[in-house]
């Protein structure tokens, strides 16, 4: 397993609520929490910025981290992400934030501490350009968005 290098902003971490963690031992994402002052409601449509009480240091460059939604939340709640997917780099120290959307038709209440997302750590290959005339032929060619048909 990784070591991450984590602060913790918010005293209620590690206190009140859990550091983040793997729900089970084959889980992918540590989940986040809403470290709120208070319970805030959500409207239809909106989106609020939300601390996670935490700041990570990932450091290396070929690693990121992945903010994604929780699929309970997005599927019951309407609860996604107002950036579709937060990407934290590698040498971000900041403080993790969570742009929470209530894309559904009824308000949310957001409870202080409550799970709102989860935190992957994946790989990065970064790339330099190596400018060419011509690629070398593929089947595929420039073919895309459907290309390949439906069946
Ligand atoms: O959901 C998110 C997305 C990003 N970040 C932090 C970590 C990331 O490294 C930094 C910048 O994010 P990104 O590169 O996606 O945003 P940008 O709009 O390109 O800002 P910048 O110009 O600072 O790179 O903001 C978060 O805390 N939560
Ligand atoms: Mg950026």
């Amino acid at each position: 397993m990784h070591a991450l290098q984590a602060k913790i902003l918010d005293p209620r971490i590690g206190t009140e609520f859990p550091l983040p963690q793997y729900a089970t031992p084959g889980s992918a994402g540590l989940d986040l929490r809403a470290m709120l002052e208070q319970d805030i409601v959500i409207k239809p449509g909106e989106t609020v910025l939300i601390p996670t009480g935490l700041s990570v240091y990932i450091g290396d460059p070929n690693l990121a981290a992945l903010i994604l939604p929780r699929s309970g939340m997005g599927h019951k709640h309407g609860i996604v992400l107002g950036n579709l997917v937060g990407l934290i780099d590698s040498d971000y120290q900041g403080p993790l934030m969570v742009s929470c959307w209530n894309r559904g038709q009824s308000e949310f209440t957001m409870p202080v501490g409550e799970r709102l997302a989860q935190l992957v750590l994946v790989p990065v290959v970064q790339a330099h350009f190596e400018m060419v005339e011509e690629f070398v032929e593929t089947e595929r060619g420039a073919g895309g968005f459907g290309h390949s048909g439906t069946k």
